[in-house]
């Protein structure tokens, strides 16, 4: 019955009860999700009914190609949908994280988005030496990393605009990394932005708790700027899932004994033979362990 009246658009911002809803032609909306429809996240494609000027109600959610989000055993968090490209953002300082690093490239090949990771602030030279050894594993798996230093926003933008356009980025990171300078670079007007949507929409101040989309200014695509996190878990990976997060695994584990095989103490395992031969790093098998033993813990309960 409403269906004429439907208009499509995409979530761009997510503020707990209500979205902000970007249409066709560049205006916002308020909306809220009908019934029971909850879960929606920035970056879904969205049929809306107007209501009054500025707001509207969610009809229906588009299926997604992908959502990249994190859980740990009290609840989940959804990062974004429809992602095509994961910015992970580290730096020289403060100490990036070897486990969140590789659990948001975990998360990303399990949700099918291409990783791009930026070391940032490579100004600080003397520390880029050691930044780049304990990067050598995951640039061996051919994740692409890109070094870059935010205090020259004309090497940034000329570095990362061409890997960004046309594409729908998600930029991620531990809080301090620098996440914040890159997108005001990126995205100019960012702040004014978000702070106009929040007038128009009577959505009050901007929060740095939320989640949110920019066009990207001059050129298709978009960048979704999300808060800092400090730990990254991912209780809603099954077995399978976390196993496939590790490509280095993959043609070990064609010679695993038993079907069923965990990698991690049973006889003709693959995966430890690929270990012993320093096929496959210590940390990396490590890691993998503590995200299993996680998901072991919750089909426990
Ligand atoms: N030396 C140097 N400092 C930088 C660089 N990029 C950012 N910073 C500084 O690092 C600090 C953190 O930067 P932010 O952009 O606020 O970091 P963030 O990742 O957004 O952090 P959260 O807001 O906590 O998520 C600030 O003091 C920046 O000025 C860089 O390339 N080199
Ligand atoms: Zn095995």
């Amino acid at each position: 019955m409403v269906s004429a009246a439907r208009l499509q658009g995409r979530i761009i911002a997510a503020h707990g009860r209500h979205y902000t809803v970007e249409l066709a032609d560049g205006s916002v909306r308020k909306c809220f999700p009908r019934g029971k429809k909850a879960g929606a996240a920035v970056g879904d494609f969205v049929q809306i009914s107007p209501q009054g000027d500025h707001e509207g109600a969610i009809d229906q959610i588009e299926e997604r190609r992908n959502l990249l989000y994190r859980s740990d055993d009290m609840r989940t968090k959804q990062f974004a949908a429809n992602v095509d490209q994961l910015l992970l953002v580290i730096a020289i300082e403060p100490v990036f994280s070897d486990d969140i690093t590789g659990r948001a490239l975990v998360a990303a090949r399990s949700a099918d988005i291409e990783p791009l990771v930026i070391l940032n602030k490579v100004d600080l030279a003397s520390g880029v030496p050691l930044a780049r050894q304990r990067l050598a594993s995951l640039a061996k798996l051919g994740v692409r990393i890109i070094e870059l230093s935010a205090l020259d926003p004309a090497h940034v933008r000329s570095q990362l605009l061409p890997e960004i356009e046309g594409r729908t980025n998600l930029l991620l990171g531990q809080s301090g990394m620098g996440k914040s300078t890159l997108l005001n670079i990126l995205i100019p007007d960012a702040r004014a932005n978000t702070q106009e949507h929040s007038v128009a929409l009577g959505t009050g101040k901007h929060t740095t708790t939320s989640t949110r989309l920019y066009r990207l200014p001059g050129q298709t695509g978009s960048l979704i700027d999300s808060p800092g996190f400090q730990t990254f878990g991912l209780y809603h990976l099954s077995a399978h899932e976390i196993e496939q997060g590790f490509p280095e695994f993959t043609a070990a584990i064609a010679h695993c004994r038993f079907y069923n095989c965990t990698h991690r103490h049973e006889p003709g395992c693959g995966v430890l033979a690929a270990l012993k031969h320093g096929d496959i790093t210590p940390e990396r098998h490590a890691l993998y362990k503590r995200i299993l033993a996680e998901n072991e813990a919750k089909s426990s309960y």
